[in-house]
């Protein structure tokens, strides 16, 4: 008989996860704490954005006309207990208010209000990035507590997907790795990633601190690359350097590689500033801050390039105040293909120059709402075409497909100055230049 697995919290990694588990083949059902979510799932709804998602779901989903029925919502614990093999726990671990250290708030209260109602054999499977040492003490805790004992047994499943590409890094993962315990453990999650398996995909086994660690080593590894592109931009703007060509050269060494070396204004997100600062705080604890200091410059290099855009941006108005001045800001989200604006450096620069007296109007093809939400006070609009509107500079700051293919001939009648400043170097600066546009972009010669 086939798996039954749970996947508590649904939100971007929950959700995805539950409809891809849908798509393997499983009979899924999702828990969340918040009922608006659990009826828009229900629906055959997203709660957020994300690339083919919502087909996937509609897919599955029991009740939507044509789909397999596989996969349902609930808010009952007892429920869900009862109805899995194996529970994936996929709920939010941010940053604690004030300090580095990650909130494990959210986990402990799902593994709580799950574990009473663990009678029967059953695997709970860990996804949410977690400081080393959780599984080692949540496992204890199920073990106390689960009033099935030993049958109610702990493993660690650390997830890598990248928001905007969801549901193909869930479906087709560049490798699965799992913390485990017993064989019975390993033998189950083998089953659940079988399919992928077959497709090519490694898995890794291994025990609980290993597996806690690959996934914020990797996250910091990813952050490092990107802040060594952006203190190379640094460097190439004091000696006159194309940052651009260099991240090219270097990157044809296949030790390299070309991946993640864009210069610009730096990561964001929620996931790779909240882990490199908890896996710092983590490291502390453990007498092992030492090791990780560098992760420290890795987090202040990113946090400076947006005050340098703000810098540029001044520069670029012909310095002094922004005091009556017209910015326009294409992109509110963390990245493109994503509503997700949590610590997204487009919003934070759009902020900052708003608080020091610019008239920012900001634009984004997904993001608007999220961006209403957490800055009620920027301003709006409704495209690209009219957040441009008597601009005296134009700043581009997530990467939207949409916004590559503007035609800058357009927006140059709109305008109130040709002044383009690129945050992501993503735009293409000869086909803005034609046009009589200023175009500069961080780490680059300014032509
Ligand atoms: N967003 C991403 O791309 C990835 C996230 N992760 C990790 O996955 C975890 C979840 O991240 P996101 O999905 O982005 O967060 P999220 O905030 O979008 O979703 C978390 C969900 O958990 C629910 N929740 C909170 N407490 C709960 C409880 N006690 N019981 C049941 N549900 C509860 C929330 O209502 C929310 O819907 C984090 O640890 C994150 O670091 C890992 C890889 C990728
Ligand atoms: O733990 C997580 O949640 C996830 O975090 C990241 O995924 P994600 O946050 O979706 O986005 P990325 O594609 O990694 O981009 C992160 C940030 O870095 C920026 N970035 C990325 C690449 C680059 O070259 N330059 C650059 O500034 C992006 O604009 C974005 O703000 C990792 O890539 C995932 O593997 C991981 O699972």
């Amino acid at each position: 008989m086939s798996l039954k697995i749970t996947v508590i919290g649904t939100g971007y990694l929950g959700a995805t996860h539950a409809a891809a588990m849908a798509e393997l083949g499983f009979e899924v059902l999702g828990l969340d704490v918040v009922p608006e979510k659990i009826e828009m799932l229900q629906r055959g709804e997203v709660p957020m954005y994300e690339p083919g998602l919502e087909e996937l779901l509609r897919k599955h989903v029991e009740g939507i006309e044509g789909s397999t029925g596989r996969l349902r919502f609930t808010m009952d614990w007892a429920e869900l207990a009862a109805f899995g093999d194996i529970h994936f726990v996929c709920v939010n671990t941010p940053q604690k208010h004030g300090e580095y250290a990650c909130d494990m708030s959210y986990v402990d209260a799902a593994i709580a209000s799950l574990t009473p109602h663990l009678k029967g054999p059953s695997l709970v499977v860990g996804k949410s990035t977690v400081p080393v040492g959780s599984a080692d003490r949540l496992a204890a805790y199920l073990a106390e507590h689960a009033p099935a004992g030993e049958d109610a047994e702990l493993a660690w499943n650390p997830e890598f997907l990248r928001e905007g590409f969801a549901v193909q890094d869930t479906l087709h993962p560049d490798r699965i790795v799992v913390g485990v315990r017993s064989d019975r453990a390993e033998k189950l999650l083998r089953e659940v990633y079988a399919t992928p398996m077959a497709e090519g995909s490694p898995f890794v086994v291994t025990d609980f601190p290993t597996a806690e660690l690959v996934k914020t080593s990797a996250n910091s590894f990813l952050a490092t690359k990107i802040s060594f592109i952006n203190a190379m931009a640094e460097v190439c703007e004091a000696a006159g350097g194309d940052v651009a060509r260099l991240a090219e050269a270097i990157g044809y060494d296949d030790r390299i590689g070309k991946k993640f070396l864009r210069a610009g204004i730096g990561f964001g997100g929620g996931c790779l500033p909240k882990d490199i600062r908890a896996f710092m705080a983590r490291a502390g604890e453990l007498g092992a801050d030492q090791a990780l200091t560098f992760l420290r410059e890795i987090d202040s290099i990113n946090m400076r390039r947006r005050g340098q855009m703000v810098e540029m941006a001044r520069e670029a108005l012909g310095g002094g105040s922004f005091l009556g001045k017209r910015v326009a800001v294409l992109g509110a989200t963390f990245k493109p293909d994503s509503d997700d604006v949590r610590d997204s450096p487009a919003l934070n620069v759009a902020g900052q120059i708003h608080l020091q007296g610019g008239q920012v109007t900001v634009y984004d093809p997904k993001g608007m709402e999220n961006a209403r939400r957490l800055f009620p006070t920027l301003g709006y609009a409704g495209s690209a075409l009219q957040a441009v509107r008597g601009a005296d500079v134009v700043l581009h700051l997530t990467e939207w497909r949409e916004f590559r293919d503007l035609d800058p001939a357009e927006l140059g009648r709109e305008v109130a100055c040709r002044i383009v400043l690129d945050g992501r170097n993503a735009l293409d600066p000869e086909l803005w230049r034609r046009e009589g546009w200023t175009y500069r972009a961080m780490g680059r010669p300014t032509a």
